[in-house]
C-alpha cells in the first residue's frame, strides 16, 4: 500500500470529541477510522473505537507490528510483534469504563509515583490525552498525545502543565518519549514512572542489569520501604515482588519466560520498580511482571522547563 492510500480514509468522528485536534494530521501518516467500523488494515496512524467505545489509536508498521494506545490515560495496552505475539498483558479485571485507569499496558504515573498526597500513582492514568501529532516515516508510524492540566487534576495539583507522549512504532521496536513543560509562572515538583505490564511466565521470568543498584524494597511493608542493595545478577520473580531500584543503568534485559528476550532502554528515566502482585491477583499473577521505568526522586521544574525521558523496548 502507498503512503497515499494510507490516508485515504474519511475522518468521520461522530461521537468523539478531540478538543485539541489542531496539529494533528500534519503528516501523510493518520487516517481516522469511522469509530462505527472497528476494521481497518491500514497501515500507519488510524482512530478507531477499543473496548468500552473508547478511542484508541492503531499504529501499524510496514513491517508487520502493530500497537494500541487508548486516549483515556494515554495508555499503550497492546505492542504486537510481527508473529502476531502480544508481548504487552492487559490484566483481565482491566475496565474500560474510564471509572478506574486501565489495569495494563503502559500506563502512565504522572505527577507522583506511588500513594502519596495526591491519588496512588497521579492523575494522568485517569484523564483523556488528546490527540497532537502524527507521522510515518518510511512505515514506522509515530503518534504524539497531548494532556494538559484541567480542573480535574487542578483540583489536586494546582499547577499549569503540558505533556507530549510520543510513541514510535517499528518492526522490532516501540519507543515512547514523554516531554513534560512546566506552563506555570511558579516551580513544580513530579515524579513519575511508565507502568510496563509484559506478558509473561512469571516462574521463567528475569531481568537483567539491575545488579549493584540500591533498593527500596516495598516487600513485607509497603509504607516502610527496606534500603538495600541488589546482589543477583538475574532477578527473578518468586514471590510477591514490589522492589524500587534507584540509579538503574539505561538498559534491562528481560526474558519474559515465553522465549522472548526484550531489551528496555531508556535515556532519562534513572530508576526502575520491578512488581509482580502473586497471590494478591490470582487470577493473572503467574501471567505478566511489570519492569517499569521510573523517576523516583522528584524532578524539579522551573516556569518554562521541560523535562525529558526516552523509553525503547526492543524485541531481538
Ligand atoms: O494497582 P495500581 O494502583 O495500578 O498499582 C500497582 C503497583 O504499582 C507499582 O508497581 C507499585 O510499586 C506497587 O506498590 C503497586 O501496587
Amino acid at each position: 500500500m502507498t503512503q497515499t492510500a494510507m490516508v485515504s480514509m474519511a475522518f468521520s468522528l461522530n461521537t468523539v470529541a478531540f478538543p485539541n485536534l489542531r496539529r494533528s494530521n500534519r503528516y501523510p501518516g493518520m487516517a481516522f477510522a469511522s469509530l462505527s467500523s472497528k476494521e481497518s488494515t491500514s497501515l500507519g496512524v488510524r482512530v478507531t473505537e477499543g473496548e468500552g467505545n473508547l478511542p484508541k489509536v492503531v499504529l501499524t508498521s510496514s513491517g508487520g507490528s502493530e500497537a494500541e494506545i487508548y486516549l483515556f490515560g494515554g495508555c499503550i495496552t497492546s505492542w504486537k510483534v510481527a508473529n502476531g505475539k502480544d508481548l504487552l498483558f492487559v490484566r483481565p479485571d482491566a475496565v474500560f469504563n474510564k471509572k478506574k485507569p486501565i489495569s495494563g499496558g503502559i500506563p502512565h504515573c504522572f505527577p507522583q509515583f506511588g500513594p502519596g498526597v495526591i491519588q496512588q500513582h497521579g492523575f494522568a492514568r485517569n484523564m483523556d490525552w488528546s490527540l497532537f501529532d502524527s507521522e510515518n516515516v518510511d512505515g514506522n508510524p509515530a503518534v504524539t498525545l497531548e494532556l494538559k492540566d484541567e480542573s480535574y487534576s487542578r483540583a489536586m495539583w494546582d499547577f499549569s502543565f503540558h505533556a507530549l507522549f510520543k510513541v514510535t512504532l517499528n518492526t522490532k521496536n516501540l519507543s515512547t518519549e514523554l516531554k513534560v513543560k512546566n506552563t506555570d509562572n511558579k516551580p513544580f515538583f513530579f515524579t513519575s514512572a511508565l507502568h510496563t505490564y509484559f506478558r509473561a511466565s512469571v516462574s521463567g521470568a528475569t531481568v537483567k542489569g539491575l545488579k549493584g543498584c540500591k533498593t527500596l524494597n516495598k516487600h513485607p511493608d509497603p509504607s516502610n520501604p527496606v534500603e538495600g542493595v541488589e546482589e543477583r545478577d538475574v532477578v527473578n520473580f518468586p514471590g510477591f515482588v514490589d522492589c524500587v531500584y534507584l540509579g538503574a543503568p539505561n538498559e534491562l534485559h528481560l526474558d519474559n519466560g515465553l522465549g522472548d528476550l526484550i531489551s528496555i532502554k531508556n535515556a532519562n528515566w534513572s530508576d526502575a520498580v520491578l512488581w509482580n502482585p502473586y497471590t494478591q491477583m490470582e487470577a493473572c499473577y503467574r501471567d505478566f511482571v511489570c519492569v517499569e521505568n521510573a523517576k523516583i526522586g522528584s524532578v524539579k521544574l522551573e516556569p518554562d522547563q521541560t523535562w525529558t525521558a526516552v523509553q525503547h523496548i526492543s524485541i531481538a
